[in-house]
C-alpha cells in the first residue's frame, strides 16, 4: 500500500467481524480513530463539518494553539504506525522558561533529569497528516462538508447537512463513534437519555493569538528555542511556543472581557504590554500587535465533563466531545489519542462483544478523563501564578531530589502527566499524597525546631534561676 506524504498506518490486529462504522467528526482524534478503526477491519465512513482541511491555507484564527505531544499521545500514534511520521515534525520542547516582571529570566524543566521533554506540533500539519494516513486504507471513506444535525443512536441512523443537500441527507452504521469536539452533536443525542450526567463549565478567561516572526536572516527572535516561554502575571499570562519556521505562536490568556476592551482599543493592549511584557512587545513588535488585536477575536475556553460515554453497544464519544478540557496542561490531545489507544485495546480484549468493550471504555475513562480536566484547570494557577514564585521553584527542586533519590516512589505530577501512561486520576492523587507527606514533613521540623528552642530558653532559664539561688 502506498502512503502520501510518507505516511503509512502500521499493520493491522486480526480482524474481527466486519461493521460499518461512522466517526463523526475529523479533527485530530476522529481522524487517528478512524485510523485504529479501519486496521481492525471495519468499513469506515467518517463525516467532517468543515471543507477538507488539507485544501484550505490556513485554519480559522484562533484555532492554531500549537500543540503539544507528549507520552500518552505518542503510544497511541505509534500503536497506529504514525509516530515517527509525526515526531518528525515534532519541536523539542524541554521546560518552561519564565520571563519575571522584571526581566529575569528563570527556566524550570518538565523533567527532573532533563532527559525527556514534549514535543510542540502544528495542529494543521498533524490533522492533514492523519487525515491522509486515513484515507490511505482502502476501507475509509472521507465525506468533508458533512455536519451532522440529527442522530437516531438505538437505530444508527444518522442525518448530515451538505451544501448539495441543505435538507439533509441520512447515512446509517452499525457503530457510531462522537468525535465531533466539545460542542458535540452526538453527545446532544445522548443528553435524552435517562442516567446520562452532563457537566459544562464556561470560565471567564479566554485567549488571543498573537505572533513573533522569525529575524530577518530566518532565525529564531526569542532564545532558547527548545522551552516553552511564558510570562506569568497573576490574573493573566503569555505563552510561546515554537514553530517549524523560526516563529512563535503567542498566546494571550486573561479574562474575556479585558481582552474583549483590549481588543476594541488596540493601543490600550500595546500600554499593557509595554507595562507588564516589555521584552515580548519587542519582539511581537507594537504595529503587528496593535494590527492583531484589532483583528482579533478572543476565543472562549469551556471545560464538559458527562457520564457514561457509551450507548450500548452502538454508540460511544471520544475526545473532547467526552471530556473537553481547558487548554493549559497541553493534554486534551494526548487524552483524545489515549481514548483511540484505551478503545482500541478494549475491542482486543473483548472481541465482537461491542457493548462490554464500551461499557468498560465508560467504567475506566471516565475518572482519568475528570481528573484530567481538574489538572488542566490547575495549571492554569500553576503557569499563571505559582511559577513566579520562589517556594514553587524551591518545591521543583525538592521534588527533582526526591525523586533521584527514590524514582520508584517519588515521581513528581509534570512528569507522571506528560512521560507515563498511569492513569490521570493516579497522578492526580500521587500528588495528593506527596502534598500531604511534604506538609507532615514541614510540620514535623517546624514543631522539632520549637521545641528545641523551647528546650534551649528553659535550660538558658533553668540556669540563670540556677545562679540566682546561689547569690542567696
Ligand atoms: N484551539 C486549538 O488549537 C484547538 C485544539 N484542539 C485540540 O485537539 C484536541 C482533540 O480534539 P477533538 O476531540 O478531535 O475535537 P476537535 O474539536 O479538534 O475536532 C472535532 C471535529 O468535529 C467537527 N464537528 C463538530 N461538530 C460537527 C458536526 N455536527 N458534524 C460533523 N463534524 C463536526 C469539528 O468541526 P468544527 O471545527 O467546525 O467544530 C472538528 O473538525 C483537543 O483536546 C485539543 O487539544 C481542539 C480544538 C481547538
Ligand atoms: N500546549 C499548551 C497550550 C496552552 C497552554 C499550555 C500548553 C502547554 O503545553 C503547557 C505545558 N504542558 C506546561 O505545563 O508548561
Amino acid at each position: 500500500m502506498a502512503a502520501a506524504g510518507g505516511v503509512r498506518a502500521g499493520p493491522a490486529p486480526a480482524p474481527a467481524k466486519r461493521l460499518k462504522v461512522a466517526v463523526v467528526g475529523g479533527g485530530l482524534v476522529g481522524a487517528l480513530e478512524a485510523v485504529f478503526l479501519a486496521r481492525r477491519g471495519h468499513l469506515v465512513d467518517l463525516y467532517e463539518y468543515r471543507d477538507d482541511v488539507r485544501r484550505t491555507p490556513h485554519l480559522n484564527r484562533g484555532r492554531t494553539i500549537n500543540l503539544t505531544l507528549s507520552h500518552r499521545g505518542r503510544a497511541a500514534l505509534r500503536a497506529a504506525g504514525l509516530e515517527a511520521a509525526v515526531m518528525a515534525r515534532g519541536l523539542p520542547v524541554r521546560g518552561r522558561l519564565v520571563h519575571a516582571r522584571d526581566g529575569t529570566r528563570a527556566r524550570s524543566l518538565y523533567h527532573p533529569d532533563g532527559q525527556q521533554c514534549i514535543y510542540s506540533v502544528n495542529r494543521k500539519n498533524l490533522n492533514e497528516l492523519l487525515l491522509t494516513a486515513a484515507e490511505e486504507l482502502p476501507n475509509v471513506r472521507l465525506h468533508f462538508n458533512h455536519k451532522l444535525v440529527s442522530a437516531d443512536l438505538d437505530s444508527g441512523r444518522l442525518t448530515f447537512q451538505t451544501p448539495l443537500c441543505p435538507e439533509g441527507v441520512s447515512h446509517s452504521a452499525a457503530l457510531v463513534v462522537g468525535a465531533d469536539g466539545a460542542h458535540s452533536r452526538v453527545r446532544a443525542a445522548m443528553l435524552r437519555r435517562p442516567g446520562f450526567d452532563f457537566r459544562q463549565s464556561n470560565i471567564e478567561h479566554a485567549y488571543l493569538e498573537l505572533r513573533i516572526p522569525p529575524n530577518p536572516d530566518g532565525s529564531s527572535a526569542l532564545e532558547p528555542v527548545d522551552f516553552l516561554h511564558v510570562w506569568p502575571r497573576g490574573s493573566f499570562m503569555l505563552m510561546a511556543l515554537p514553530n517549524g519556521d523560526a516563529s512563535w505562536t503567542v498566546t494571550l490568556f486573561a479574562p474575556d472581557e479585558r481582552l474583549r476592551r483590549l481588543c476594541a482599543e488596540p493601543v490600550l493592549a500595546v500600554r499593557l504590554f509595554q507595562t507588564h511584557l516589555d521584552d515580548a512587545l519587542h519582539l511581537i513588535g507594537a504595529p503587528a500587535l496593535e494590527r492583531d488585536f484589532a483583528a482579533g477575536r478572543p476565543s472562549l475556553l469551556l471545560g464538559v465533563k458527562c457520564n457514561p460515554y457509551h450507548v450500548e453497544g452502538k454508540a460511544i464519544i471520544i475526545g473532547d466531545a467526552a471530556h473537553a478540557m481547558v487548554p493549559f496542561y497541553g493534554q486534551g490531545m494526548n487524552a483524545g489519542f489515549e481514548d483511540c489507544l484505551l478503545l482500541d485495546r478494549l475491542m482486543n480484549h473483548y472481541g465482537d462483544d461491542l457493548q462490554s468493550a464500551l461499557a468498560e471504555f465508560s467504567l475506566v475513562r471516565n475518572p482519568d478523563a475528570e481528573a484530567i480536566c481538574d489538572l488542566a484547570m490547575y495549571n492554569y494557577t500553576e503557569m499563571r501564578e505559582l511559577v513566579a514564585k520562589k517556594s514553587y521553584h524551591f518545591r521543583k527542586k525538592l521534588d527533582g531530589m526526591l525523586y533521584n533519590f527514590l524514582p520508584n516512589l517519588w515521581v513528581p505530577l509534570y512528569p507522571s502527566v506528560a512521560f507515563t501512561s498511569q492513569g490521570y486520576r493516579w497522578c492526580l492523587e500521587n500528588k495528593q499524597w506527596q502534598d500531604k507527606i511534604l506538609q507532615l514533613f514541614a510540620i514535623t521540623s517546624i514543631s522539632t525546631i520549637i521545641i528545641i528552642l523551647g528546650l534551649t530558653v528553659l535550660w538558658i532559664w533553668n540556669f540563670i534561676s540556677n545562679e540566682d539561688l546561689s547569690d542567696l
